[in-house]
């Protein structure tokens, strides 16, 4: 026959509410902590949003607690743990590592408040347990957006171009954008047939191995795999971000068409590298309904610091507007792969984007 399970006693009660009481602190200031990094580290304003919506959610359900239970129970003159401190908690060397360890210990502390509250408030326990896995999405689009604002920090012209009429063609232009000082080509041809297409992403990989510009190939994870392109470039009716990942790896970059804010903000909380924001412009290259045009270049510049291209008949006539709208970053296809000469479009490009922040 199965025990039956005994109430706490007062002993156990006490600790429980001891150990929460610790909890509930340690998780609002490290939720703190990681607020003013996005804040102020990252200026970035969906991050900030999401951590102060967190920090709220957690003092609504602490308020499940009554505080004067939590104050009886603290004890902190005789809390053994107090002048217990190790090194790593004495030395932090960047800004990342801040916010980082303060995750971790927001997250610990959320475990604590999920498994102590089980004894006393059992009701409210699921609710620091769903808290626990939003600050596990959080710090992914935290991670991704730090380390990839630091990798393409420099990257500002992108350049979209297909297979041409032959490997040669193909060599002359990827050489020329190149020297015109493009950040990263990617290989976009819906026509090819699949080793055709492998041919010239291999030759890409080939041709940018030994320079700063990144290979990236379009919609196809298992060509950017094949040729190891740096990354894969995908639409939201494609491969999700997990699913191209699982395919390219670690360390390889995945970028994500948005077409709304709602999708921008999805995208780094999945986990993309950078997001191309489009159509900003007509397109002679390809052809849509909808624009949401500057506006989302405005929406996305105002609260989002994950690398994002604005795409979309972008020229060197109305490139001022995407900067002025705070986009530096920008995707072209048309007006540079299409140019007499190339080099010189994207040159021409890559100067009126110097300077902008
Ligand atoms: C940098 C960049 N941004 C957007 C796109 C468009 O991708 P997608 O929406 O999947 O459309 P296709 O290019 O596949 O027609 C892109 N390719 N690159
Ligand atoms: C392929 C593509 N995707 C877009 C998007 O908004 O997602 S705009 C676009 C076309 C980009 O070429 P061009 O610079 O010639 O207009
Ligand atoms: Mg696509």
């Amino acid at each position: 026959m199965p025990d039956e399970q005994q109430p706490p006693n007062a002993q156990s009660t006490i600790a429980a509410w001891r150990a929460i009481d610790a909890a509930a602190n340690r998780a609002a200031e490290g939720l703190r902590v990681v607020e003013d990094f996005v804040r102020f580290g990252l200026d970035d304003r969906h991050l900030t949003t999401l951590v102060k919506n967190m920090r709220h959610d957690l003092a609504s359900a602490l308020q499940q607690f009554s505080s004067e239970t939590l104050h009886s129970a603290r004890d902190t003159q005789a809390d053994v743990g107090v002048t217990l401190s190790t090194n790593g908690e004495q030395s932090r060397t960047n800004l990342t590592q801040i916010a980082t360890s303060n995750l971790k210990r927001a997250q610990q502390s959320l475990r604590t408040l999920e498994e102590f509250s089980k004894l006393v408030h059992p009701a409210v326990s699921a609710y620091f347990e769903q808290l626990r896995y939003r600050s596990y999405t959080l710090e992914k689009g935290l991670t991704t957006t730090q380390a990839n604002s630091e990798r393409l920090a420099g990257a500002r012209l992108y350049v979209l171009i297909d297979g041409c009429q032959n490997a040669e063609k193909f060599s002359q232009i990827v050489a020329e954008l190149i020297a015109g000082g493009v950040d990263i080509v990617q290989l976009r041809d819906k026509s090819l047939d699949d080793r055709t297409l492998l041919e010239r992403a291999r030759q890409l990989r080939e041709i940018t191995a030994a320079t700063s510009t990144f290979a990236i190939v379009n919609d196809r994870c298992d060509i950017a795999a094949l040729a190891d392109a740096d990354g894969v470039h995908v639409g939201q009716e494609e491969l999700s971000v997990k699913e191209a990942r699982a395919i390219l790896g670690v360390g390889k970059l995945i970028g994500v068409s948005t077409h709304s804010i709602d999708q921008a903000r999805r995208a780094v909380l999945d986990g993309a590298d950078y997001i191309g924001v489009g159509p900003t412009f007509p397109s002679q290259t390809k052809s849509f309904d909808q624009f949401p045009g500057l506006d989302l270049v405005r929406q996305v510049a105002g609260e989002i610091r994950l690398p994002a291209f604005a795409i979309g008949g972008i020229t060197l006539e109305n490139i001022g507007q995407v900067v002025e709208a705070g986009l530096s970053r920008v995707a072209v296809s048309g007006a540079i792969a299409g140019a007499n000469d190339p080099r010189e479009a994207a040159e021409a490009m890559r100067q009126s984007l110097r300077g902008a922040n």
